[in-house]
């Protein structure tokens, strides 16, 4: 059996990579638009940082497992074709900020359709608006060389940062189609690690749908206890403490309750608008309404964590040295695609303050460009000022003590684990007095931190 994979992104990658582990017997062909994320998957420094992915694609490497550029040759080779390209939210024309922009998908079906001959299975490993393998379906049926597909939905729910445990492990895999066949034949494969009484078969729609309503899920219990932590703020409970005692009960579960600066990542915001957006188009507006509360709840939670800070150093951070500890949306991923980091960052400088940021995995120019991109206005443009602002406003450093000297506050971002263990008594002689914490990941030990002389404020604490 050959497989093509679509789209060398951050889910086409490691989902193929374990395939192709997994089931040595099948040739998988992961193949991308873009040449060099392509390069980078073919050397030792692959293009996304991810726990045990080195190794997972060195096994695979070579053996069962390819990347290149070449899309129609390994779609006309492939029995499987997997389309795991991206899917973000349109920025233009109808459904602006709200819709996802479906074009990659569409290019993907119009190039299967050109150049597949014989039978094929068509996956939707992307995230996608329910109904979407009908338009696939048409697309495909438009092939006028005898080709015939079935088409089968199949989301992705692996989290950035525990990627191979979760592919290696999953809770469920999810198999949404109309012919049973088909939907065998990709079970098969999962079933080659995955136990049977996990892989879910439904219709196509509700896999679609049950791919967004699990992240709107997620997300709404983050904005949930975010909600509360601002509660806890104003009245000295302490939001740790109260998700401890809700998630005790078995009908809540402890998971995803860990109140923080504000959910990011490429997912949760674009899909629950895409929910969003689906509801109004179906005439939804109350369904529309709650789950757009979650996102209107996340931004607040990110602009109230940056007005803090503002608020408690004397009302001004004018011309003050920030250290920023962590730009990464969670740990143990180098992505930052919607990091709430982006948004305090973006407000920080609009205050005027000086940014010295550190992160394990982020490249400079990815922090730069994510900082220009949030100060731009609807249609990118990038005014002189905004640039100046961070040109001259912000300095990359390669760890986290040289971040802190002379600084007046750190505010830490992502709950990279280095930072539990950083020496807070040689920061703290290396600061400027009053010296301010903003913990905005609620990792750091306050009580320590507080004998050491520093002022400290962290999410749903009241101090
Ligand atoms: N990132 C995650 O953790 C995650 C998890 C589950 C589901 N998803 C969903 O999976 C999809 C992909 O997400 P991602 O994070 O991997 O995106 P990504 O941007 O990292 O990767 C997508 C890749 O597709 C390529 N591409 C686009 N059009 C192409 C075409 N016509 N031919 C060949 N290549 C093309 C792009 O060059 C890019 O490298 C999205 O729908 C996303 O919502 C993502
Ligand atoms: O209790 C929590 C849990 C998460 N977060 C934040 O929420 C965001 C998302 O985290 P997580 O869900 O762990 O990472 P993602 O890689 O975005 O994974 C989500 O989005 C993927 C893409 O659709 C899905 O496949 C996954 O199942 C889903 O968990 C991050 O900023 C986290 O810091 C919190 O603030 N508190």
């Amino acid at each position: 059996m050959k497989i093509c994979c679509i789209g060398a992104g951050y889910v086409g990658g490691p989902t193929m990579a374990m395939i192709a582990k997994q089931c040595p017997e099948i040739a998988v062909h992961v193949v991308d638009l873009n040449p060099q994320r392509i390069a980078a998957w073919n050397s030792d420094t692959l293009p996304i940082y991810e726990p045990g992915l080195d190794e997972v694609v060195r096994e695979a490497r070579g053996r069962n497992l390819t990347f290149s550029t070449n899309v129609d040759e390994a779609i006309a080779e492939a029995d499987i074709i997997f389309i795991a390209v991206n899917t973000p939210t349109k920025h233009f024309g109808i459904g602006a900020g709200r819709a996802a922009n479906l074009e990659f998908i569409e290019k993907c079906a119009r190039q299967i359709a050109k150049v597949s001959e014989g039978h094929k299975i068509v996956v939707e490993k992307s995230t996608l608006p329910v109904r979407t393998a009908e338009a696939i379906k048409r697309i495909l049926s438009s092939a006028d060389n005898g080709a015939t597909f079935d088409v089968l939905s199949n989301p992705e729910f692996l989290a950035e940062g525990t990627a191979i445990d979760d592919l290696l492990d999953p809770d469920r895999v999810l198999i949404g189609g109309e012919s049973p066949k088909a939907v065998q034949t990709l079970a098969e494969v999962y079933a080659q690690w995955v136990p049977r009484e996990k892989i879910l078969s439904t219709n196509l729609w509700s896999s679609e749908l049950s791919k967004l309503t699990a992240n709107a899920f997620l997300a709404q219990r983050v904005s949930s206890i975010n909600a509360i932590s601002a509660l806890c703020e104003a009245t000295e409970a302490d939001v740790d403490e109260v998700s401890k005692a809700i998630g005790t009960d078995s009908r809540i579960g402890p998971k995803f309750l860990k109140a923080s600066v504000g959910f990011g990542g490429s997912c949760f915001q674009k899909d629950i608008l895409n929910l969003v957006y689906l509801c109004e188009h179906f005439g939804l507006r109350e369904v529309a309404d709650y789950w757009e509360q979650v996102v209107i709840m996340n931004d607040y939670q990110k602009r109230r964590f940056a007005e803090r800070i503002c608020r408690t150093m004397f009302n001004t951070v004018s011309d003050k040295k920030i250290a920023i500890l962590g730009f990464a949306f969670k740990k143990d991923t180098n992505d930052t695609r919607e990091s709430a980091a982006i948004y305090v960052c973006r407000d920080l400088l609009r205050e005027r303050a000086r940014l010295v940021i550190y992160d394990p995995k982020v490249e400079k120019e990815t922090i730069v460009s994510e900082l220009l991109s949030a100060l731009s206005d609807l249609s990118g443009t990038i005014s002189d000022l905004d640039r100046e602002l961070v040109e001259s406003n912000v300095t990359v450093v390669d760890n986290a003590y040289d971040a802190a000297i002379h600084s007046h506050a750190i505010a830490l971002l992502t709950e990279w684990d280095e930072f539990r263990t950083l020496d807070f008594e040689r920061i703290y002689q290396t600061m400027q007095k009053p010296a301010f914490i903003y913990d905005g990941r609620n990792i750091l030990d306050r009580q320590a931190l507080r004998k050491i002389g520093f002022e400290i404020f962290a999410i749903g604490k009241s101090n």
